[in-house]
């Protein structure tokens, strides 16, 4: 019997900036965000968006294309490290919202009694969610699972964070009918508690909350979904935990250049460039190549040798991310749709390869697992239509990207937006208070 992902669907935020406003205003060097990084658009929510809804979007999506019955469903599990909540999980809103758009056809509460829940462990979350499901399937086979990965990656404006951010979710049947891929029982896995980047309950001095409460009376949840990082320390946690994991991988397969037989390597995107950067070290010791100085490092990734193979191996899954920017979890998920519709698009036949996937999430862990693609993945795929749909995006100027990064607009953007959106949130009940209330737009 064989486990895997049955069928994917994703959804992307319907606001775009482009890189190249940003780098004007922020006194950057475009090439550099461009040509350095990879970025050119960076999704971003208008004001109705928040994970909950990117979550019910990408949910509602998968039942509707692949024709899922929800009564189906035995789990739902959400990745995500954007929680509305720190008690009610982000996937119950979602759950709700999409609940209500298929009470008509299905009739009331159509996953009452699916288990639902979030899992947070930064970025890698939603593999977690993955692992788990893949464990429930395998001794349930009869059962089906849902993932879904969902996040706004939000930073300071003004941070060197600020450009690498996005958002989006994806989601994936997870079932014994493997119909896009098939993922093998192994589990690459490398742990470090470290402190790369992580989003503290932070404790404010009263003169900063007193300015902050002038500005904005009516709010409750600002401050709440910046991060506190490093930048190049979290770089250099990412590349040892992948090292980490990659060679647990090896040890536990007994495989040797696991990596040589991977048609994709698919990994986590904090920006569009940052699987190609990463992986100079794993290559250049799976093939005996010099890398102790920042010269021998910098050989190796502009050898002919490591272009071709990026060329080869890893550009087609960056081609979503240049578009989107972080997605956090849902990030290594796009980047697999990304590969696979571009594959798709170019008419190429991928039945049978091996997909590598290296995983991360600061703070910090990494998974390395492999998956087959399927004899029916073009079937699959057929439904995406990805780099279309990015296209159908609305363009932000810069003045309005910065007042919904600080929320300061009160209705959306796109007025007439249609799909979910949050109505409002509850600031005056003291039992309700937080609470949120969304609502879906035909
Ligand atoms: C957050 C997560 O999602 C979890 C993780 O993965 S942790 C790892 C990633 N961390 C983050 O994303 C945290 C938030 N982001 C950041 O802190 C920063 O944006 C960052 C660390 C990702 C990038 O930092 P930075 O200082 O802006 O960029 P830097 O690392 O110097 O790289 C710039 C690249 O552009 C190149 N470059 C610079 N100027 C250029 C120009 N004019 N033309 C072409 N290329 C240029 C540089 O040579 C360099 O590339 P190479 O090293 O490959 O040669």
């Amino acid at each position: 019997m064989t486990f895997g992902i049955e069928a994917a669907s994703y959804y992307v935020p319907s606001l775009y900036l482009e890189i190249k406003d940003l780098a004007e205003k922020r006194g950057i060097e475009p090439t550099k965000l461009e040509k350095g990084l990879g970025l050119h658009k960076m999704g971003f929510p208008d004001v109705h968006e928040d994970a909950a809804t990117f979550a019910a979007e990408a949910l509602l999506k998968l039942v509707k294309d692949y024709t899922i019955n929800p009564k189906d469903i035995a789990r739902i599990y959400l990745g995500t490290e954007s929680a509305l909540d720190a008690a009610k999980p982000t996937a119950s809103y979602a759950m709700q919202m999409v609940e209500k758009v298929l009470e008509s056809e299905f009739g009331e509460r159509c996953f009452r009694n699916c288990d639902v829940v979030d899992m947070t462990f930064a970025c890698v979350g939603a593999v977690d969610a993955l692992h788990n499901s893949l464990d429930f399937v395998r001794v349930n086979p009869d059962k089906k699972a849902i993932v879904i990965a969902s996040d706004y990656a939000k930073y300071e404006l003004a941070s060197s964070g600020e450009y690498t951010q996005g958002g989006g979710a994806v989601s994936l049947l997870i079932s014994s009918k493997p119909d896009l891929l098939e993922i093998e029982n192994n589990w690459g896995v490398a742990t470090e508690s470290v402190l790369d980047f992580f989003k503290p309950r932070r404790q404010y001095k009263k003169e900063d909350l007193t300015n902050a409460l002038e500005t904005f009376p009516d709010k409750i949840e600002i401050f709440t979904d910046e991060p506190v990082f490093d930048g190049q320390y979290s770089n250099q946690c990412y590349q040892d935990r992948i090292r980490e994991a990659y060679n647990h991988y090896k040890e536990i397969t007994g495989k040797n250049k696991p990596y040589e037989n991977w048609k994709y390597l698919i990994f986590h995107l904090p920006y569009a460039f940052h699987g190609k950067r990463v992986f100079t070290e794993i290559y250049s010791l799976e093939n005996g190549l010099a890398y102790e100085t920042p010269e021998e490092q910098k050989a190796v990734a502009k050898s002919e040798n490591y272009i071709q193979f990026i060329n080869d191996t890893i550009e087609k899954s960056q081609r979503a991310s240049s578009e989107i920017g972080n997605m956090y979890t849902a990030s290594i998920f796009m980047a697999l749709l990304s590969a696979l519709q571009t594959s798709f698009n170019e008419n190429e036949e991928l039945k049978g390869l091996e997909i590598g996937f290296l995983g991360y999430g600061s703070g910090s862990k990494s998974k390395v697992f492999v998956g087959k693609v399927s004899e029916n993945w073009k079937t699959v795929v057929s439904k995406w239509d990805l780099f279309e749909n990015l296209k159908n995006r609305t363009s932000i100027d810069f003045e309005t990207y910065e007042k919904l990064h600080r929320k300061q607009l009160e209705e959306s953007v796109n007025e007439n937006y249609k799909g979910f959106g949050l109505n409002s949130v509850e600031l005056e009940n003291p039992v309700l208070k937080g609470a949120r209330y969304y609502h879906h737009q035909k």
